[in-house]
């Protein structure tokens, strides 16, 4: 995996811009969402279109949590990975602050299903955003809202910036012994 810089580097050009209907590239390599180097990952395929952007997904076995039904976790990974393209269109990095998930009907395994997103509105650093998730006779089945908030590209570098991007996790057992409530999170600064 690259160095954080390497990938801090890399964000501008990543960013684009990207005609309509472009494949646009991934976070990064390991990203759970859209990495192609990540095993566990979604392998997300987002294009461009238009003002919003557009995937086409499988779930798999690995994403089951009733049988034959996709995990209401693995859906929501998707739709967030999916809204982490559209700063890419807006022109500045940001990321997820709320995100809200409608099941409206259960999302299948080995299923294809269309995940669109769009910006909704913008205020300030607030990014409003919005997406479907349909089946190919066009029903909705999942419906989602977020607020991102813009950041610099900084950051990343900020709050996970170790070489190689593995920090080393903050110790449980210091947070037990204290029962200091929300210091692991305080931590890493
Ligand atoms: C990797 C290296 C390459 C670099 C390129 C990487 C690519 C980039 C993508 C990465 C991959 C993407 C994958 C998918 C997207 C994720 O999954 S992103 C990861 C999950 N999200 C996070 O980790 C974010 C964690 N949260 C934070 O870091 C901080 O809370 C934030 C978001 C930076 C905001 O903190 P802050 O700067 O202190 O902002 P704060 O003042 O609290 O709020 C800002 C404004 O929003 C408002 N606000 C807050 N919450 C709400 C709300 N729910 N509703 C409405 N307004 C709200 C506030 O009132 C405030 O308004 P104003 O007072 O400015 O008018």
């Amino acid at each position: 995996m690259p160095d954080m810089g390497t990938m801090l580097a890399h964000w501008a050009e990543r960013a684009g811009p990207h005609s309509d209907g472009a494949l646009l590239p991934p976070h990064h390599e390991r990203c759970l969402g859209c990495g192609l180097d990540n095993p566990h990952g979604h392998h997300l395929q987002v294009h461009r279109r238009g003002d919003g952007v557009v995937a086409d997904h499988v779930f798999d076995e690995r994403h089951v949590g009733a049988p034959g039904v996709v995990h209401g976790g693995a859906v929501a990974t998707v739709l967030d990975d999916l809204f982490g393209f559209l700063p890419y269109l807006v022109g500045t990095p940001a990321v997820t602050r709320q995100l809200t998930v409608d099941y409206l009907s259960p999302v299948l395994v080995g299923v294809s299903y269309r995940i669109e997103a769009t910006v909704t509105s913008r205020e300030d650093r607030k990014v409003f955003v919005a997406a479907t998730v349909s089946d190919f006779d066009e029903r909705t089945v999942a419906t989602s809202s977020a607020v991102f908030i813009t950041v610099d590209v900084e950051h990343f570098a900020r709050h996970g910036g170790v070489s190689g991007g593995s920090p080393t996790p903050p110790v449980a057992d210091d947070h037990r012994d204290t029962g200091r409530e929300g210091e692991m999170g305080q931590q890493r600064g």
